[in-house]
């Protein structure tokens, strides 16, 4: 059995596995053995537990893949197509759509359009060149022959000029940097305009791009260049105005000394004629017959808006798809146009066009009156009409284009601003944004809660990370959710110690106090209920003290602006937490003197308690709150 030979499921030939296995019992003693074994693998298909396992000329694994795509209507994964790793071919299953990203009607293509490094050599490359900014062509010549029909060529591309064609500025003849330099049109070429699914393209607009290609052409044919030769949709370039205007025809003895490139891509020829095809150098046999057949092509981009043989249900391998052409069958094989894809008339010109013998072809003088005739109801064929409807056109679609990117920006300025106050309270932030700098302040009287959760310590002890994180998690989203309720701020969270304080940035009377307790209160019920997802039966229990007095606060920071508390109330409020007890409300003298103005409050003394730097000080405790005289009291004060 010839091992190198790519062999076929049952054909006896042994699994990886055993070939390992037959080597190891063989003794394998020298490299060069192993070495052969490994290659004896290369380019062979074998079957495996989950079908036929090929290994390429190289010794890798070539794998088989399904592709699943989402269908919209239920949100299923449904398999669509195949990638057969064995003949490196991907084939979608008959009768499917698939949804490809960015609205593609094919599947994106295996190499960026301009190389993964942006240098594909048929991507624009363009120069400021005195001022002006020029398309620029790299050729291949090694050795630049300046002979006389050079020389000739290039005065008859000085001297053409027209409305349709880039004008030609000239050529940097310094070897091996051959360059040429021509008129740069900033809105791409034709194939990329048809691509943009953004852009809205009205049959008014078609015509008028196709008639700017037949008026160049036209040009062309009845001068002395005599035909283009590379007529296609990457040679069809659209200036600032809307007009398309053709490159790349003429300087053909300078192209011929051009080195071709050795692999070209074979899409690119999808405009050469058949007959051009047929030769061995393609872009050397133009002629005007082949300019039309070309065109024909072009035709159908604009109608189709895809790719030559981009919607071709047969094979899509180019080489295969240029073979079809070249053999010429009956009918030939050309692009796919839908019959409702344009009009009647349209359709046989581009049949006519595209025809296999070159002499049914028309002329471009033919195809000027049909077009014309075809176009007459649809546009007004005045220049200056068809001018600002283009234009009209192209603002419509800017418009829609700049809608949609100040939509997904104010969206974004959102995300960002929410980010912002979540991290500054939301008075600082706006100052901040609107450019003014916060100045550090003092406020005379706010009140400060602190809280911290009993035994947390061990608790995370006998927990893992995760489930702390977890814990904390839940915790503060409960919290953060009762204090979006009060006039309060949250100034930090350091591990399980909540601090939030009422009364700053922005001041409010004597309320900061009333925020606080009522806050406390209800921070206390909500931890009753809490759950700790990993332990279940598990109660936690907050110790909270609370605090009032003058505090000074500002921004601190450039990096990660922090809004920062300072003073001995904050301290103060600290150690009311610390001198606690579990599930009550630690109160100051301070605090229980401003609660009092409210009368609802029910509040028992707690007694003397040392604190640091203090000294003995009497403290209380916050037990709730009357709501009965709390509706006393707002009847009262808004006079209801
Ligand atoms: N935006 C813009 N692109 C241009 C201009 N001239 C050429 N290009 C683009 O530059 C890319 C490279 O051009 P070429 O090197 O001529 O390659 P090509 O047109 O794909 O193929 P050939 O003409 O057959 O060599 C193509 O995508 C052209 O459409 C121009 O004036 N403006
Ligand atoms: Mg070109």
């Amino acid at each position: 059995m010839n091992l190198n030979r790519p062999q076929r499921r049952g054909s006896g030939m042994p699994s990886s596995g055993e070939r390992v296995r037959s080597t190891a019992e063989r003794g394998v003693k020298e490299a060069d053995e192993l070495r052969r074994y490994v290659n004896g693998s290369a380019d062979s298909c074998t079957v495996g537990m989950t079908g036929d396992i090929f290994i390429n000329s190289n010794g890798d694994r070539e794998s088989d893949y399904t592709l699943y795509d989402m269908d919209q209507a239920t949100g299923v994964m449904e398999p669509v197509g195949t990638y057969v790793g064995s003949k490196q071919q991907f084939r979608l299953f008959d009768g499917v759509s698939v949804q490809w990203p960015g609205n593609r009607k094919t599947p994106p293509p295996d190499v960026p359009y301009c190389g993964f490094d942006g240098k594909a050599k048929h991507c624009e490359k363009n120069e400021v060149f005195q001022g002006m900014r020029v398309a620029v062509k790299p050729l291949n010549i090694k050795r630049l022959t300046l002979s006389r029909s050079v020389l000739m060529d290039l005065k008859q591309m000085r001297n053409s000029s027209h409305e349709n064609l880039v004008r030609f500025i000239g050529m940097c003849p310094e070897e091996p940097h051959i360059v040429l330099f021509t008129e740069f049109c900033p809105r791409g070429n034709l194939r990329k305009l048809l691509e943009n699914d953004r852009f809205s393209l009205d049959w008014n607009f078609r015509y008028s791009i196709v008639n700017d290609i037949v008026e160049g052409m036209s040009f062309i044919h009845d001068s002395s260049i005599s035909y283009h030769g590379k007529l296609k949709s990457s040679n069809c370039v659209i200036d600032g105005h809307f007009v398309v205007k053709l490159t790349d025809f003429g300087l053909r003895s300078l192209i011929l000394q051009d080195q071709r490139d050795q692999s070209p891509n074979p899409r690119s020829y999808f405009w050469a004629s058949p007959e051009q095809l047929r030769e061995r150098y393609p872009d050397m046999h133009g002629s005007q017959k082949g300019d039309v057949y070309s065109f024909a092509i072009i035709l159908q981009e604009v109608v189709t808006r895809s790719e030559p043989y981009s919607t071709s249900s047969t094979d899509s391998d180019p080489e295969e798809i240029l073979e079809k052409i070249r053999r010429g069958n009956i009918p030939p094989f050309r692009p796919e146009i839908s019959s409702d894809a344009c009009s009647v008339e349209l359709l046989t010109l581009i049949h006519r066009c595209w025809a296999e013998d070159p002499s049914i072809r028309p002329s471009f003088a033919f195809i000027k009156v049909t077009l014309k005739q075809i176009s007459r109801e649809k546009s007004s064929g005045n220049f200056l009409d068809n001018l600002l409807n283009r234009m009209e056109q192209y603002a419509s679609n800017l418009e829609h284009l700049v809608e949609e990117k100040t939509q997904a920006f104010l969206e974004e300025k959102k995300k960002s601003e929410e980010l912002l106050y979540q991290i500054l309270p939301r008075y600082v932030a706006d100052q901040l944004r609107s450019g003014h700098h916060v100045q550090p302040e003092t406020f005379e009287s706010v009140t400060i809660y602190f809280s911290d959760i009993v035994g947390f310590t061990e608790l995370s002890a006998e927990s893992s990370p995760m489930e702390v994180i977890d814990l904390l998690n839940d915790l503060y989203i409960t919290f953060d959710s009762i204090i979006e309720n009060f006039d309060v701020y949250k100034v930090e969270t350091i591990g399980d110690a909540y601090m939030v304080v009422s009364g700053l940035p922005i001041r409010n009377g004597i309320n900061h106090a009333r925020e606080i307790a009522r806050m406390s209160l209800k921070l206390r019920d909500a931890i009753k209920l809490f759950k700790v997802r990993h332990r279940p039966k598990n109660v936690l229990q907050l110790r909270i003290g609370i605090h009032s007095g003058v505090c000074a606060a500002g921004v601190v920071g450039l990096k990660m602006p922090r809004y920062c508390l300072f003073g001995d109330t904050v301290n103060t409020a600290s150690r009311m937490e610390t001198t606690g007890e579990p599930m009550k409300i630690h109160m100051s003298p301070d605090t229980r003197t401003i609660l009092k103005n409210f009368g609802t409050f029910s509040i028992s003394l707690r007694g003397e308690v040392y604190l640091k730097g203090k000294g003995m000080i009497r403290t209380y405790w916050l037990e709730g709150e009357d709501l009965e005289k709390r509706a006393v009291y707002r009847r009262v004060k808004y006079k209801l």
